[in-house]
């Protein structure tokens, strides 16, 4: 291939990969957000209040569904747990103990002393940590989930278990990638997360565990990433106030799927609270919106206009990403339990700017673009 002709494959590739997140985006209807963005979970509280535990609760995802479901049904409706000391100033954080996952008979003994009938197991090593150290990404992804379905066996509770992206491979269609497809990941992560979603569709058809999954893409929120390849997303804000630059380790043509903190809590809870009979599977995929890295920083830019990004990539995570579908399909779940996300990449960006802002007191104000 002549330079001429190989650049010119690179800048049409390059496009057709930017088209394919933006065809997605502009297919997809969000609800428009509610004046009450917590609407959603009170509709969903009308039903008699669950007993949670969550494990792993200490890290990205697991302080904000415990919050949401304190908020639906009290503080004494979730135990939290984990394996590290809660960071100081937590006020978020109550009725949590240490719960190491590789222990079933301390799994069991949380559930029968708290009357627990739902497990939230969270607990997991991400993609790029969990190529760092392949043995206990094995301990805790795949031991923890055979600890935590077992017990659910035993004691007969509906468990959640989230699955990824990562759970499908370069072999996968790339662009809206659908819920019963070819799943050959090449990460420990998405091995193993295969695994869970294997072993725990067997629990539910061999001994009736009412196990459900989600596959969940890059997760955006205000608290702090556990070592993924989409946490880019996130590091993008916190350093956009504090520096108003970025170095990104991705890409800036790299299309990922994903998902603001609060689509993903909601799904959470409405998928549990979905009655088994509207379920056609047990696994299903649930999204918002693909971007690229220079997409982001097309959208910070519209409220902080002197943004600046650069590259940096680093292979490892690169390889990861270029391996991960574009966009999801989750039609499946819309129409069987009325999934419906309510933020595309603008709102997110709002929010993400007002919730970090709130947390380091203002002092760090995004410059509001004019119109
Ligand atoms: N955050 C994201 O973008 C996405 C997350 N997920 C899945 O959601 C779940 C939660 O993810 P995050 O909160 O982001 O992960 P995280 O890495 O932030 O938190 C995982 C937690 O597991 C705990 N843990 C590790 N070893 C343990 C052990 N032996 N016993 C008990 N706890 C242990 C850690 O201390 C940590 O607090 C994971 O299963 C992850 O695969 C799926 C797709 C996207
Ligand atoms: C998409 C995920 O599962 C996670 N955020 C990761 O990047 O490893």
């Amino acid at each position: 291939m002549s330079k001429m002709t190989s650049t010119r494959t690179i800048l049409r590739n390059k496009r057709l990969v930017s088209a394919a997140g933006a065809e997605f985006n502009s297919k997809r209807n969000y609800s428009p957000l509610p004046v009450d963005p917590l609407a959603r979970f009170k509709k969903i509280s009308q039903q008699s209040a669950p007993k949670v535990l969550i494990t792993g609760s200490l890290g990205q995802l697991g302080r904000g569904l415990n919050s949401v479901y304190k908020y639906m049904y009290g503080n004494e409706c979730v135990t939290m747990t984990d394996i590290v000391k809660v960071p100081s100033g937590a006020t978020d954080v109550n009725n949590y103990h240490y719960l190491d996952i590789l222990n079933t008979s301390a799994i069991e003994e949380a559930v029968v002393n708290k009357g627990i009938d739902t497990l939230i197991h969270f607990s997991a090593l991400l993609s790029a940590v969990g190529e760092q150290n392949v043995p206990l990404a094995l301990q805790v992804n795949c031991r923890g989930v055979e600890n935590i379905l077992e017990v659910a066996r035993r004691h007969k509770l509906k468990v959640f278990i989230p699955s990824t992206i990562g759970a499908f491979g370069p072999t996968t269609p790339r662009d809206n990638t659908p819920d019963l497809t070819i799943q050959v990941p090449t990460t420990i992560y998405g091995v193993s997360k295969v695994y869970a979603e294997r072993l725990g569709e067997y629990y539910n058809s061999k001994f009736g565990v009412d196990f459900r999954c989600l596959r969940f893409p890059g997760i955006i929120s205000a608290t702090k990433p556990g070592g993924g390849t989409t946490d880019y997303a996130i590091q993008i804000f916190y350093d956009a106030l504090e520096k108003g630059r970025h170095t990104c380790y991705l890409r800036p043509d790299t299309v990922l799927p994903m998902m603001y903190d609060t689509d993903c809590m909601a799904s959470v809870v409405q998928f549990l609270a979905a009655d088994a009979s509207s379920l056609a599977r047990r696994t299903y995929n649930v999204t918002g919106f693909s971007f690229t890295p220079e997409e982001i920083a097309a959208a910070i830019r519209k409220v902080m206009p002197a943004f600046e990004i650069d590259y940096k990539i680093c292979p490892i995570r690169q390889a990861i990403a270029d391996s991960w579908p574009r966009s999801l399909d989750d039609s499946g779940a819309r129409q069987d339990w009325g999934w419906n996300p309510e933020y595309a990449l603008d709102e997110t960006v709002q929010i993400m700017f007002a919730l970090l802002q709130r947390e380091t007191g203002g002092t760090t104000a995004p410059k509001v673009a004019s119109a």
